[in-house]
């Protein structure tokens, strides 16, 4: 027998700012926190073509390569929660497959991250759930714990708490914590209205480019002149 340390379950996040979160790119929303807040590395596996995902983080610290306490928080989910598993980035095994995406999806999870290996590739790219990871390996995980539920995790640069919101699209995966989720997203849809601007004017030949010189001290090497 080993441990499996239970946190209180998090705060859930308010169904309406999700909502605006989950209209917002991966993109957009770490600019507004200083471009960072990024699990860095971990991706959706390939042939994943998922639309974007955001739910509350249901976190999970587990020693890499095995699986046991994963199979724990499965039956302590919520519907709507993104699994992150804080694998510690090892990819010499994998921490779940098809078995493991198929029961995520009857438990109604939103998601899966792992900062670790997953495997059966192909049966998770035509599943119903988003699964995000730093890699893949065929090699499958051991079940004999320990590991923690619900407890801060480290996952690719960033620290996870239950309840943080977590956003996944095709540029990977963010992390708002709990606290700042309004203000991130309002400062957030004001980027992606900034945007929309630019684009317009790239369309109509009107985008003024002169903050690029502005910010350029230039000099010049050879006889050349640039044009
Ligand atoms: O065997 C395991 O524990 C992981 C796996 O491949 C699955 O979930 O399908
Ligand atoms: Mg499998």
């Amino acid at each position: 027998m080993s441990t499996c340390r239970l946190h209180p379950p998090g705060p859930r996040p308010d169904a309406g700012l999700l909502e605006r979160c989950r209209a917002l790119p991966t993109s957009i929303l770490s600019d507004c926190m200083a471009r960072s807040g990024g699990i860095c590395g971990v991706h959706r596996v390939p042939g994943g073509g998922w639309p974007r995902v955001a739910g509350p983080a249901l976190t999970v610290r587990t020693r890499p390569g095995d699986n046991l306490v994963v199979h724990r928080a499965l039956d302590l989910a919520q519907p709507g929660d993104v699994l992150v598993v804080d694998g510690g980035g090892a990819l010499d095994r994998a921490l779940l497959g098809e078995i493991i995406a198929r029961y995520a999806a009857a438990r109604g999870l939103a998601a899966l991250v792992v900062d670790g290996a997953v495997r059966d590739v192909e049966g998770l790219a035509a599943g119903a759930v988003p699964v995000f990871a730093r890699g893949v390996n065929h090699l499958g995980p051991y079940k004999d714990g320990p590991g923690e539920i619900g407890g801060p995790v480290h996952a690719g640069g960033t620290v996870v708490r239950a309840g943080d919101v977590v956003v996944g699209d095709a540029d990977g995966v963010v992390v708002v914590p709990r606290e700042r989720v309004a203000e991130v997203v309002a400062t957030g849809e004001e980027q992606a209205r900034t945007e929309e601007a630019v684009f317009a004017h790239i369309a109509a030949g009107t985008w003024d480019r002169s903050w690029v010189a502005a910010a350029l001290t230039e000099v010049r090497v050879g006889p050349g002149v640039v044009a």
